[in-house]
């Protein structure tokens, strides 16, 4: 399943997404995403970020209107084929939590495992990808004795480990302190120079200013795209004289 790089690789074509038959969260949304981009994605709260993220990885339908992923239109997918299109999005998301049962080694494994790949063909990466999120040490523990930010990383090392294309991060800085957030947003920026495609949902305007990329702005069902902020000009001084 290789993609053209000159196409999108996400396209959202006048998609709406109503819950319930009455809450509208997305009126009409149009929006894309190339190979290689990096993407913001703010709001307000309920503007319909994490919904965005789950139609992208086909864990919702829309209402209305095309959704397309490395060229498949999703609503036309066989189910069969979702696993391996899924195999191609690492996600960072709230519900997808760590397994408590399970060493930091096996949750990061557990994708593979799913998929059927003999330990043989990912047990390298998984220790590689361990050291690089900077978790070599406590690659046997248990997420019950791993801090909140450790935890973070692992899921963000699962994320990582089928080598995705794209890479969607909801709040992945929600549950840390801003040392460690901003440790999370290097990697994926690490890893976006590498050739991935990222996007993140974050409310933290701190780092959206900070590390300067094109925001995809969610307000009032609609999705706009504005550039990196820029820091405003400091006063020179003695620069009126
Ligand atoms: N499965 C669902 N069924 C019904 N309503 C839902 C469902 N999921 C989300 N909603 C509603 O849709 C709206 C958008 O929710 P969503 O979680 O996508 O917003 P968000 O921008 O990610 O919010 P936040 O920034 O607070 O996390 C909210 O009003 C929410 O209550």
């Amino acid at each position: 399943m290789q993609s053209d790089p000159s196409q999108p690789i996400v396209s959202f074509d006048d998609v709406h997404l109503t819950y319930d038959g009455e809450r509208d969260v997305l009126r009409g949304t149009r929006m894309s995403l190339g190979t290689g981009d990096f993407r913001f994605l703010t709001g307000p709260s309920g503007a319909g970020k994490t919904s965005l993220l789950k139609l992208i990885y086909a864990a919702h339908r829309p209402t209305s209107g095309s959704v397309e992923v490395f060229g498949h239109d999703l609503s036309a997918m066989p189910a069969d084929e979702m696993p391996k299109l899924r195999r191609r999005i690492g996600v960072v998301f709230q519900e997808f939590r760590l397994l408590d049962h399970l060493t930091a080694f096996e949750n990061v494994a557990l994708p593979m495992r799913v998929l059927g790949v003999s330990p043989n063909n990912y047990r390298d990466d998984v220790v590689e990808l361990l050291s690089w999120v900077g978790l070599a040490h406590r690659i046997d523990a248990q997420p019950t004795v791993l801090s909140g930010g450790e935890k973070q990383r692992v899921a963000l090392a699962r994320a990582l480990v089928s080598k995705p294309d794209l890479i969607l991060a909801d709040e992945p800085t929600g549950n840390v302190d801003p040392v460690m957030g901003e440790k999370i947003m290097r990697l994926l920026l690490e890893l976006n120079r590498l050739g991935t495609a990222v996007v993140v949902a974050t409310h933290d305007l701190g780092l959206v200013r900070g590390l300067k990329q094109p925001i995809l702005r969610l307000k009032d069902g609609q999705v706009n795209l504005h550039a990196p902020i820029q820091d405003e000009p400091q006063a020179v001084a003695g620069a009126a004289q």
